[in-house]
């Protein structure tokens, strides 16, 4: 049986930095050296200070601190971590394609492919590869292809590991996870390999906990997993328009239904629209695939969780429009959170970037704070969408590094991340230096709205 001494992880982002950081942290025994071509990314996670790493996640500097230098190590050297690795993992990106077909719905898997055929080019030993990204179900089929066609004639086998941590609470989900799965092939050149795996997993997660299964359902399974907690939160969410109009309150049925345990009470948190790099791509490849098979009623269905999505976010923006007598042009209107949720400084996909484009578009003006996201990165979010020009987007958009300064004089404020500190300001405060009436629109339902109230607010919460 084989025993992974050294791992190599291609990808240096939100997944693979985090990922390989713990199995570093957890398998002091086993080298681990992450590699990405982006050389600004790599310096940042040597950096000596190690609370300037490229992602924050709380609790990830202390686990990269211990375990760097030791048996984890960050390098730009892709070709030579891939040489010296029994086991590689591919977490690169896999967004949505922007060009040909498949355009806007379909996986993009130019990286993928690219570390296949440098995987293949630089081998000179068997390998176990590891697919960590999400992918389109029977993705391992073409890496497969890539690995035995263009190799050196080594042995390869792949594997299917999707990864299921949130953003925010990535190092408990890694120490501690619901399940790890695990795909492989049927075949015993196949189980060694995931035995293999198992083995480096077990070394902290109980055996019961990691699942075995054939390749396809494992990669499948992540599309699968993303799409049924995205739908929850489109059904809630579809359900807070209609408690808008009746005077129930989401809260109160989110809790009502949540109870029934064969409901369970998770991701019933109605919002301003789900963020985030993965919950969109994942249900449009599902969608996209689905539909190339042909089968159009079950892409119809998966489809609408978008599409409810999307009616979200913009509902919340012409809500702002509306309640501020129908224009908000020459108005500011204070943004607390730009990330796409608390505790990252992640915005991909961010509901925020949609609300503000929106708002812009009635010639608003706004003024962002968010606790952990840079002004640099919300302008590019605005610039990507390439509504306006950058000049615009500077002009209509300012970044302020404290909360009472983005919401002095402005006539509404518009809560599009749940952040904690935010319930905890001095709202007085806020309050006196807003104009008046002084609006909240609160996208996360996470104020005291009845406190906020007797100060004077005018509130309006989702679904209620
Ligand atoms: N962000 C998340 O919370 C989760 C993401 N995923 C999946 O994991 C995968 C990676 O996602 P993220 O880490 O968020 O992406 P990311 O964009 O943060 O990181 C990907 C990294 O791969 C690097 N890269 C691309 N091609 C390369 C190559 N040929 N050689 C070396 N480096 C290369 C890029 O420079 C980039 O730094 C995606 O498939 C995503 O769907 C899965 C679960 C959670
Ligand atoms: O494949 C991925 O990338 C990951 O996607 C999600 O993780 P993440 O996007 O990091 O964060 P979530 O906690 O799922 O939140 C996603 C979005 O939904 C929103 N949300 C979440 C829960 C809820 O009840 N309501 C709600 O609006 C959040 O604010 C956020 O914008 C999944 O939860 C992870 O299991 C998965 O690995």
């Amino acid at each position: 049986m084989t025993k992974i001494t050294s791992i190599c992880c291609i990808g240096a982002g939100y997944v693979g930095g985090p990922t390989m950081a713990v199995v570093a942290k957890q398998c002091p025994h086993i080298k681990v050296t992450i590699v990405d071509l982006n050389e600004a990314r790599i310096a940042a996670w040597n950096d000596v200070d190690v609370n300037n790493i490229p992602v924050y996640e709380p609790g990830l500097s202390e686990v990269v601190a211990e375990a760097r230098g030791r048996n984890l190590f960050f390098s730009t050297d892709v070709d030579r971590a891939i040489e010296e690795a029994e086991m590689v993992f591919i977490s690169v990106n896999t967004p949505t394609k922007t060009y040909g077909a498949g355009k806007g719905m379909g996986a993009d898997l130019k990286w993928i492919e690219l570390c296949a055929r440098q995987i293949a080019r630089v081998s000179k030993t068997d390998k176990i590869i590891v697919e960590k990204s999400t992918l389109p179900v029977r993705t391992a089929e073409a890496v497969r292809d890539i690995l035995h066609n263009t190799g050196n004639g080594v042995n390869f086998q792949v594997l299917s590991n999707p990864e299921f941590l949130a953003e925010g609470t990535a190092v408990d989900d890694l120490l501690n996870p619901d399940r790890v799965l695990i795909g492989g092939d049927a075949n015993p050149e196949g189980q060694e390999a995931v035995q293999a795996l198992v083995d480096v997993y077990a070394n902290w997660i109980p055996r019961e906990r990691i699942l075995t299964t054939n390749v396809w359902s494992s990669e499948l399974s992540k599309l699968v997993a993303n799409a049924y907690l995205a739908q929850r939160i489109s059904s809630i969410n579809s359900i807070s328009e209609l408690c808008e109009k009746t005077e129930a309150n989401v809260n109160e049925v989110a809790r009502a239904i949540g109870t029934d345990s064969r409901i369970g009470p998770k991701f019933l948190k109605a919002s301003v629209g789900f963020g985030g790099s993965c919950f969109q791509k994942d249900i449009l490849n599902l969608v996209y695939i689905s539909r190339s098979f042909g089968l159009q009623e079950v892409a119809d269905y998966w489809e609408q969780v978008i599409i409810m999505n999307d009616h979200q976010k913009k509902r919340f923006a012409l809500n702002i429009v509306k309640d501020l007598y129908n224009t908000v042009s020459g108005k500011k209107i204070a943004f607390l959170g730009w990330a796409f949720k608390k505790d990252t400084n992640d915005t991909r996909e961010s509901a925020a970037i949609y609300v503000a484009d929106e708002l812009l578009n009635e010639q608003a003006t706004i003024q962002v704070y968010d606790p952990k996201v840079e002004d640099k990165q919300i302008y590019a979010d605005l610039d990507y969408l390439g509504t306006r020009s950058p000049d615009l987007n500077k002009k209509g958009v300012t970044v302020s590094e404290d909360p009472y300064a983005a919401c002095a004089d402005a006539h509404a404020i518009a809560v599009l991340t749940e952040w904690d500190e935010f319930i905890d300001y001095d709202w007085q405060r806020i309050y006196d230096g807003m104009l008046k009436p002084a609006k909240i629109f609160d996208g996360r339902n996470i104020l005291d709205h009845k406190k906020l109230r007797a100060i004077g607010f005018k509130v309006s919460g989702i679904g209620m």
